[in-house]
Parts: structure tokens; sequence; C-alpha cells
């Protein structure tokens, strides 16, 4: 296979770059516009990921950051904040007649009917893996799909993809954001073989410029394989890759591996893909020059991120996000384990979106934050 692409760019332009994609704070700007954000996930056993993923949405700045989960799982999500609005909309084996002929499309008129009214989404924190739900989970991302709705996969919801890999090959508009153990499962289904990063790392034959590129290798190759969806490949070092381009995540994290973390990255995500949707629709004015032309490849790519004063395209602003939420998460979870040690616990990390959004990124020029 031809080496990696990795985009080169210094980790300061970028986020940089990622500001330029930041709505500014204005008077003008009415609720909702920052972002409207569902997360699709919780059921009887998992009411942590939904939360966690909401909440970091929310304290990243998303206007409103709402729940769609299980019946059991509403009250819980809700008792943890009012900030958020829960809707107990999604169908299981126990709360449908009979579970053996449901029809899928009907349950999930709910959720479809919000479709329109949401920015982004973000799919399978703490969903779980019953039937019923999986079925109606894939229903609503076929609506999504068609309504180019941005979304991010993740947990559960990845398990619909190795099942059925049609349901995302060749959507522009989506990330998946699988674990170890989540793309190896990916992997397998769309026969790639994989590497672990930990063999890569202690293979002495390579060069540190081989093990970058070999360990974004398998991440670009399952890109390709489902036709160009952005992945955001979870480990020591995040990996995102469209399949052409690459880059690597590598800003230092915290060294507590407890569960709930990618939480904080899926609801990251989720308001960052609602902020690049404003920003491709022009919400405020970001002072750069239009594109002439979208970028194709590594190179294009490269160059918008490199051009002060010209429009990035749908493209670059994808990555961009991906690897965004990556350094946003990892700093979270540094900060909170500085503070913790070996206590700290995904809720740590929701405290830390705020500033860490600032001491990564910062306030975008014009925005007010002072009255
Ligand atoms: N507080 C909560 O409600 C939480 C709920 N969660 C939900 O729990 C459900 C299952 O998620 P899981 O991630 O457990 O998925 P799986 O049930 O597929 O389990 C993955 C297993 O792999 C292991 N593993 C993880 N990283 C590994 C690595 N680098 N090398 C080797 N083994 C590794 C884990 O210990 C885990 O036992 C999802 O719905 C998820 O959203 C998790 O997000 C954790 C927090
Ligand atoms: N070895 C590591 N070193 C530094 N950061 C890591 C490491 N492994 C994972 N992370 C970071 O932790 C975050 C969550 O990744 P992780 O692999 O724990 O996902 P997950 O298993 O899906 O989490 P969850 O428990 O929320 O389901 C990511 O931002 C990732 O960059
Ligand atoms: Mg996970």
């Amino acid at each position: 296979m031809e080496s990696v692409h990795h985009v080169s760019t210094s980790s300061k332009i970028l986020f940089g770059k990622v500001r330029r994609m930041v709505p500014p704070m204005l008077e003008k700007f009415h609720k909702g516009q920052l972002g409207r954000v569902a997360v699709i996930g919780g059921c009887a056993d998992y009411t942590g990921a939904p939360y966690f993923s909401a909440m970091a949405s929310a304290k990243l700045g998303c206007d409103m950051s709402h729940v769609l989960c299980e019946r059991s799982a509403a009250s819980v999500v809700k008792s943890y904040s009012p900030n958020l609005m829960v809707h107990p909309i999604l169908p299981s084996t126990d709360s449908v007649k009979d579970p053996k002929s449901i029809n899928a499309p009907e349950l999930a008129r709910p959720i479809i009917s919000m479709l329109s009214r949401l920015h982004s989404l973000v799919i399978g924190p703490g969903l779980g893996r019953d039937g019923v739900t999986l079925k109606v989970v894939a229903e609503v991302i076929k609506e999504a799909r068609s309504q180019s709705i941005p979304f991010v996969l993740d947990a559960d919801g990845l398990l619909l993809v190795t099942e059925d890999p049609d349901l995302v090959k060749g959507y522009q508009e989506c990330i998946l954001t699988p674990n170890v153990v989540e793309f190896g499962r990916l992997a397998k289904a769309l026969g790639i073989e994989v590497k672990s990063q930990a063999d890569i790392a202690n293979d002495d034959s390579n060069g540190q410029g081989d093990k970058t590129s070999k360990e974004s290798e398998a991440c670009e190759r399952l890109s390709k394989a489902l036709g160009g969806v952005t992945i955001l490949q979870k480990g020591l070092h995040d990996v995102i890759s469209n399949g052409v381009t690459s880059i690597i995540s590598d800003i230092k994290g915290g060294l507590k591996r407890s569960g709930g973390q990618g939480d904080t990255l899926t609801g990251s995500l989720g308001t960052l893909l609602a902020w690049r949707a404003a920003y491709h629709d022009k919400l405020w004015d970001s002072g750069e020059k239009d594109n002439e032309k979208e970028a194709q490849n590594k190179e294009d790519v490269q160059a918008e991120l490199e051009s002060d004063g010209k429009r990035m395209s749908p493209t670059t602003t994808l990555l961009l996000a991906a690897w965004a939420g990556s350094c946003i998460t990892r700093e979270c979870s540094r900060q909170a384990f500085e503070a913790k040690g070996r206590s700290m616990q995904a809720s740590d990390l929701t405290d830390e979106v705020h500033p860490s959004f600032l001491r990564l990124i910062g306030e975008p020029e014009g925005s007010k934050t002072h009255l």
C-alpha cells in the first residue's frame, strides 16, 4: 500500500484553524443557533454514557443538548442534570407489544420527526444491544443520512456498522470513534488485518516516521473500505483518517483509564459538528475569502490548513473537527488526572471541557464573553 498521507501541519496552526470554525458569542444570535445536538443512547444498563456525552456537548458550548433514550433510562438521566432535555422515545424489547414482529420505520418515527431541528447526532453512548432498539436506530441512521445530518457513531452504535457496513459506506458527514476492541471488530468485518499500536511501538525495525505511518495504516485502510468515512481510532495516540488524509492526535492524556472518557469525546464532537455546519452556512462573517475549489486530496487539505484568510472545504473541516474533539478530550483527561490521580472518574472530565477549550483553542476574534 502507498505510504500514509499525514498532515504535518503544527498543532498551533491547527488550533488556529479550529478557532475559525467556532462561532463567536454575539448579541444577535438566538437560542439554538450555536448548536442543537442530540445523543441517541441510554438504556436500563447504561445511563452515565449518554449523560457524559450530552454534558460534554453542553459544556463545550452548544445551546441545546438532548438525550433520546429508552424509557427506563429517562428519569435517571434527567435526575443527573436539569439542563439536559431527555426524551424517552427509544423503543426496546420491553416497550413494544410483540418484539418478534416490529415495524422499525414506524417505531423510529418520533425520533425521525425531530431530526430536521437538530444540527448533529451522537449515536451509541450507552445504547445497549437490545435487538428492537438497534433495528430502530438503523432506521434513524438511514434517515439522518438521507437528510445529510452529520453524526458521530460510537460504542454499541458501531455494532450496526459491523453487521451492515452499507449503513454508513460512502457517507461523508459522519465520524466513527472506535476504541481498540471496536476497531478490531470493524476491521474483521471488512477483512482488514490490524497490528496493535503496542506491537508497532515495540518493533525496533521501525524508525519514528515509519511508526507513525504504521499507526495510521489500518485506520486509513478501514476508512477506504468504508468509502471514505472518517474514522477516529482511539488509543495511545488517536488516529483520524478519511482514507486519503490522516491526522494523528498525540496531545498528552491522563494515565487513568476509567470508563466513560470516550463519552466526553463523542459529546465534544457533536458540538464541533454543529459549529462546523454553522461555519459552512456562514452564520457569521469569518472574514475569510471564498474558496474557488474544494479540497480533494492531502495536498489540498494541507494547503487549506496552512493558508490564512481562505474558507476551508467540508473535507478539511471534518478532519479538523475530529482532531479538535480528540485534543479536547485528552486535555480534559490530562488535567483531571493531574487533580485526581488514580481516583479520577469520567465525571471529572466533564468539568474540564470548558477550561480545556479555552487553553487549546480559545475564543474566536470578535467573541463577546463579557458584557
Ligand atoms: N457509565 C456508563 O454508563 C458507561 C457506559 N459505557 C457503555 O458501555 C457499553 C459497552 O462499552 P464497552 O466499551 O465496555 O464495550 P465492550 O462491551 O465491547 O467491551 C470492550 C471490552 O474491551 C476491553 N478493552 C477496552 N480497551 C481495551 C484495550 N485497549 N485493549 C484491550 N482490551 C480493551 C474493556 O475492558 C471491555 O471489557 C456501551 O454502550 C458504552 O457506551 C461505557 O461508555 C463506559 C461508561
Ligand atoms: N493509552 C492511552 N493514552 C492516552 N490516552 C488514551 C489512551 N487510551 C485511550 N486514550 C484516550 O481516552 C479517550 C477514550 O478512549 P478509550 O479508548 O478509553 O475509549 P472507550 O473505551 O470507547 O471509552 P468508554 O469507556 O467511554 O467507552 C480518547 O480520547 C483516547 O484518546
Ligand atoms: Mg466506548
